[in-house]
């Protein structure tokens, strides 16, 4: 109980996310020059909790994300949170494929982004050492972040994104390429801030991450998104033919 606690005082949301829910994709067409990712993308990511994105490569998975972040317009149609209150500054935390962390110490990338959230000064140090702790990284506090192992970088960006008390954090496959061990790290911070109240959306392909993580999967093909059904269901029996055909490995062709 007292790990609660604490984690509710490092982790939980700096204002409540509930009123921002369900996150809505209405009639979005995203297209590049030679190809229509989204024709007409209508999707509700409603529930609280874990929410999956699975399909397969060049699906359009990260584009949700990048259009969740506003890093990525869509050329029609709009993303609406909750009753539609424009989502206030500090509300995402983001962590993306390959992490780009500053050219200071771990602390010091802490530290910055303590001050980017605008985290009191007399607060940043004990703020950075508990999410250290948290991440199992406070030996590593004063090495370069750029010189970390690539599960240790993806860690600390995990921190990074979570330093502003968000309450949706978004992250892209965070564990492509970890071993079982920083998977597992990584999986245990995601699941500590769910249970604090962040709401979280994850891509990736990792069917057994997908089970330990997910309360709700989303399946993306060619374009096309099946709603949110619950995780347990749909690795057990998916909506869709693609989607069983996805879990087998086979290939998809239509
Ligand atoms: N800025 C861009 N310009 C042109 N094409 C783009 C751009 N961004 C993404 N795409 C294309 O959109 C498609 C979907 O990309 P996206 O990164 O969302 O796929 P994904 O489902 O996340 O794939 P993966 O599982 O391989 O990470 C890809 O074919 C990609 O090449």
């Amino acid at each position: 109980m007292r790990k609660l606690n604490n984690d509710m005082a490092l982790l939980a949301p700096h204002a409540p996310f509930e009123k921002y829910l369900p996150i809505r994709f209405q009639g979005v067409h995203l297209g590049f020059t030679k190809r229509v990712i989204y024709a007409d993308l209508n999707l509700d990511i409603g529930g609280s909790g874990i929410t999956t994105i699975m399909g397969p490569n060049g699906a359009g998975k990260s584009l949700i994300l990048r259009m969740l972040a506003g890093l990525v317009q869509p050329d029609k149609g709009r993303i609406v949170y909750g009753e539609g209150a424009p989502l206030p500054a500090g509300q995402i935390g983001f962590v993306f494929q390959r992490p780009v962390l500053l050219r200071r110490s771990v602390l010091g990338n802490l530290l910055h982004a303590l001050a980017i959230a605008g985290v009191d000064r007399l607060q940043r140090d004990e703020h950075a050492n508990a999410l250290l702790e948290l991440g199992g990284m406070l030996h590593l506090a004063k090495s370069p972040a750029r010189k970390l192992s690539g599960g240790e970088q993806q860690r600390l960006t995990l921190l990074r994104a979570l330093a502003g008390k968000p309450g949706l954090l978004v992250l892209d496959e965070p564990s492509a390429s970890l071993d079982p061990q920083a998977t597992a790290l990584i999986e245990n911070i995601v699941l500590r801030a769910s249970q604090c109240g962040v709401k979280v959306i994850l891509v990736t392909h990792d069917q057994g991450q997908a089970a330990r993580l997910a309360d709700e999967i989303i399946f993306v093909h060619q374009g096309k998104v099946e709603q949110a059904q619950a995780a347990g269901a749909f690795l057990k029996n998916p909506a869709s033919r693609q989607a069983k055909a996805y879990l087998n490995g086979e290939l998809l062709i239509d």
